[in-house]
């Protein structure tokens, strides 16, 4: 890539003479401006490219000099898959919003392989900066390296330089190993209002970092410092720094608006010595904004990474941090002023990806299991029959379906689930993990011959809830090692819910419950008449409710004929529950 780069610059820009001249006099033939902007070419670098007739002493332009599509990444010509690369240079922020982390998170949020150098390591949090450890200029120069001749980079991105050491050693490696693109984002405050890096970084920025670079990115006390002290706080003063930083020589100049005072719109410019962009967004209302300078420049990066040119990158990060930024608004890491940017937050919904299932036995007290044809019977829909039972005390509902076809249980899952969720009830699935994968719905419930237990679980991942019918102990005892949350245990009294269904009674119920090791819920019959008789105390501790079909949903009023059986249910609750281990 590199060799192409320079290839592609010594066909274009006329390597003529009149840059064969003393660095510190010449000026550049493309861009006519002075010494700090020539690209000085090594006798190294001249015998890793060969194929560049050039004398010592001649010297390339600046970055600001190359046509606009030199920085397009290549990513097509080579065999084995690619993925674009960006090297951040820059501080460890153990709050980890801003710096190195940032830099990582956002490049991974955005398809990017984000490689590092740490320039210092700072101990800080939502409150501030509680320290810092600088790094040494050689060992950053060690880890740049290391990533450059082995790994590669497309773009170079950098954060907290915080010695003039650090910036010199970077800017010789960088003319030594030129890649296709350099963002620099100079930090020198924290959003807390901690310096990071003194002033006394300002010239060698200025001298040798920003004439190499294709982006700067300075927010508004930055843009102030780099100028020289004088004000920006306006976006008319924001277009003068941009000027004046541009005439150091990066190509694209990028002054940030955040920190513009008492606006509900915030307009970033971009400037690349002839084009003006006032790039506006709303501000939006969130105390998560610490790393919010370093998550735009390492956005910036990542997209000129994969081949985008400049305005389209910076356009797409803005959208990304704007998306980060509502995403987060309220949540709370932290205690301080400034909480972090949450930059994962499409993979971190961490009640999805938790381990620990949703499931609480307890919710097994009082279980509606619907019924279609009852429902059909009855002329109410199961949504409303759902409503009805869980107005009456329901704790827990199944839909089971065994008449509809797919497309119409879908959608009798999918209103019910609503009603479910506007009560906080879980709402399980009969049989078809299908369905409740394209509604959502809390859970399913299987039967021996319906999809395995360890599969269902493999598919459904840890969040849902799994129940599991079973009628010996041996059967509960394999569904909790394959994954099951709950058993339902029945038939406990004939039923004519379930044709050729075996009853266990009262004492297959028990001997369930002894023998499995997750919550049971007695099932089959059950109505407000033989409640009591099933919950009587004393009982397994693991028995934790009664599902309840016909008793609910085959009577006139479904709402009060829960409420019936749930005062039964919870008047036996009042027994002490003292755990029966006898059989
Ligand atoms: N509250 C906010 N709402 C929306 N965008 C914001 C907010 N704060 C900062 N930004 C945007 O974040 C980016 C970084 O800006 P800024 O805060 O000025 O940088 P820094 O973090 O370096 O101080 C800019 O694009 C800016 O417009
Ligand atoms: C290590 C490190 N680097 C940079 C920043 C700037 O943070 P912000 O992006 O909020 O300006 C920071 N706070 N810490
Ligand atoms: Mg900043």
């Amino acid at each position: 890539m590199a060799v192409q780069l320079l290839q592609e610059v010594s066909t274009r820009l006329p390597l003529s003479t009149t840059h064969d001249k003393p660095l510190a006099k010449s000026a550049c033939t493309v861009c006519g401006l002075g010494s700090r902007n020539l690209y000085g070419i090594t006798p190294t670098r001249l015998r890793n490219f060969p194929s560049l007739t050039v004398s010592t002493s001649e010297y390339l332009p600046t970055r600001k000099c190359l046509p606009r599509d030199v920085i397009r990444a290549d990513m097509g010509t080579e065999e084995s898959r690619r993925i674009p690369r960006v090297l951040t240079v820059a501080g460890s922020d153990s709050g980890a919003g801003a710096g190195i982390q940032a830099d990582m998170k956002a490049c991974g949020a955005l398809g990017v392989y984000c490689t590092t150098a740490i320039t210092a390591v700072t101990a800080q949090n939502t409150v501030g900066v509680q320290g810092i450890h600088e790094v040494p200029a050689d060992f950053v120069a060690s880890q740049v390296k290391s990533v450059l001749l082995d790994i590669g980079a497309d773009v170079v991105k950098t954060g907290m330089l915080p010695s003039v050491e650090i910036i010199r050693s970077l800017c010789d490696i960088l003319r030594t190993y030129p890649v296709k693109g350099l963002v620099v984002d100079p930090v020198l405050i924290s959003t807390s209002g901690d310096e990071l890096a003194g002033p006394a970084i300002l010239d060698a920025l200025r001298d040798d970092l920003f004439p190499l670079a294709d982006l700067v990115t300075p927010n508004l006390p930055e843009a102030s410092a780099i100028i020289g002290g004088d004000p920006v706080t306006t976006v008319a003063e924001m277009r003068e720094a941009a000027e004046a930083i541009h005439q150091l020589g990066p190509r694209y100049v990028l002054v940030k608006g955040g920190h513009l005072p008492g606006t509900n719109t915030l307009i970033d410019v971009l400037y690349d010595g002839v084009e003006w962009h006032e790039l506006p967004g709303s501000r939006i209302e969130t105390r998560n904004t610490h790393g919010t300078g370093c998550t735009l420049a390492s956005s910036i990066a990542a997209e000129l990474a994969k081949g985008q040119s400049m305005l389209p990158a910076v356009l797409a990060s803005k959208r990304y941090l704007k998306d980060v930024l509502e995403e987060n608004a309220t949540l709370k890491i932290g205690e301080g002023k400034q909480g972090p940017v949450n930059h994962l937050f499409k993979l971190s919904d961490w009640e999805k990806s938790s381990t620990q299932s949703k499931f609480r036995p307890e919710s097994l007290l009082l279980y509606a299991v619907t019924d279609s044809s009852m429902n059909k019977t009855w002329g109410r829909s199961t949504s409303e029959a759902v409503r009805a039972a869980i107005e009456g005390g329901a704790t827990i509902v199944q839909i089971r379906e065994k008449e509809a076809d797919t497309g119409e249980f879908l959608q009798e899952a999918e209103t019910s689930l609503k009603v479910a969720r506007d009560y906080g009830i879980p709402l399980l699935i009969n049989d078809r993990i299908d369905i409740a994968i394209a509604c959502d719905a809390d859970g399913v419930h299987l039967g021996q011959s319906d999809l395995p237990v360890a599969r269902a679980r493999a598919i459904l991942g840890p969040g849902k809830i799994i129940g599991v019918s079973c009628k010996t102990p041996e059967q509960a005892e394999k569904a909790w090692k394959d994954g099951a949350d709950y058993v339902g245990s029945g038939g406990v009294y004939p039923t004519n819910t379930k044709k050729d269904n075996k009853t266990i009674g009262i004492e297959g119920l028990r001997e369930v419950c002894y023998g499995s090791p997750i919550p049971v819920v007695a099932i089959g019959g059950i109505s407000g008449a033989n409640a009591a008789e099933v919950m009587a105390y004393p009982r397994p501790e693991n028995l934790k409710g009664v599902a309840v079909v016909s008793a609910f949903f085959n009577q006139p009023d479904v709402k009060k004929a829960t409420a019936a059986v749930k005062s039964v249910v919870e008047e036996c609750l009042k027994d002490v529950s003292v755990p029966n281990t006898s059989s």
